[in-house]
């Protein structure tokens, strides 16, 4: 059974059973350029409490300095090594685990988050942004060079990209599918979008093969990273996030605490339905709530 901090002496409980702080950011800090009302604030209140404090996003389309700059604009402190994101744990999968070849490119469906992220690892790729723009019903020659297909969130996806991703996908032998993360949704502008997840869809459905790995939370990959850098205990560390099934099962599988917030795609109906079994240990009406006084 979930606890929702409600009273003022709940969530002071709350702040003093941690030290460290896992902050998804899409519907927990912001909505698009959004950043919701009191949450500087109360990530102010953490920071003044000595409070460790880190971001763990799914999303991809930003690099981390990008991040970094977003984090300034909307006026919430936050240093380069705090930010861990899909783009990043998908860089370092192919650079470390899969020791991709320096004579293979990736190919993306995707922005310039994770084009970013590879070329910071020396890992050639194209696609991308080069490719948006309409489809002229054009043959798609094969690439024999691209060893890995990399899906995330791109909001200007389109035939092109799904064709040419399909093109090598099917024709290089050994040729990754690499999924960022696999969100169906994300909120933005008070409602939800579709996510990385149903971005890569229907090169699923056409290949009929599910991709070799999807690097975002749940998996362990940036859990793995915060915990073996920083030693933290994990007793004294709680995962905050806005989705189920990406947050807070996030969280369970690494051992922690969790807590969900109502700010995005998640109900509060969800977490109490009897068929729900990823159950956060708490949840709130939104993070800006820890500066509500008594
Ligand atoms: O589909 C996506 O890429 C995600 O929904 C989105 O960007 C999630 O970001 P997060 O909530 O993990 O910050
Ligand atoms: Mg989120």
């Amino acid at each position: 059974m979930s606890l929702k901090l409600e009273s003022f002496l709940e969530r002071k409980g709350f702040l003093e059973k941690f030290d460290n702080y896992l902050f998804d950011c899409d519907g927990v800090l912001w909505e698009g350029d959004h950043v919701f009302p009191g949450i500087i604030e109360a990530m102010q209140l953490l920071r003044n409490a000595g409070k460790k404090v880190f971001f763990v996003t799914n999303n991809s389309t930003k690099s981390r300095e990008a991040f970094l700059q977003k984090f300034k604009k909307l006026g919430i402190e936050a240093n380069l090594d705090e930010i861990f994101s899909s783009a990043v744990a998908t860089a370092a999968y192919l650079k470390h685990i899969l020791q991709f070849p320096a004579d293979k490119k990736v190919y993306i469906i995707g922005m310039s988050g994770i084009q970013h992220e590879l070329e910071a690892m020396d890992i050639r790729c194209c696609g991308g942004e080069a490719d948006n723009g309409p489809f002229d019903n054009e043959i798609v020659k094969n690439d024999p060079e691209v060893g890995a297909v990399v899906v995330g969130l791109d909001t200007q996806v389109n035939y092109k990209k799904y064709n040419k991703a399909f093109t090598y996908l099917r024709n290089n032998t050994g040729c990754y599918f690499i999924m960022t993360n696999q969100d169906s949704t994300f909120p933005v502008h008070g409602t939800l979008q579709p996510g990385a997840g149903s971005i890569a869809a229907p090169l699923i459905t056409a290949l009929n093969r599910q991709p070799d790995a999807i690097l975002g939370k749940p998996a362990q990959n940036m859990m793995d990273t915060i915990f073996a850098e920083y030693k933290l205990d994990r007793e004294r560390t709680c995962m905050i996030g806005d989705r189920l099934d990406t947050d807070i099962d996030f969280g369970l599988k690494g051992g922690v605490e969790t807590l969900c917030v109502l700010t995005g795609v998640t109900s509060e109906e969800e977490i109490l339905s009897k068929e729900n079994n990823i159950v956060p240990t708490y949840y709130i009406r939104g993070f800006a709530d820890f500066v509500v006084e008594p």
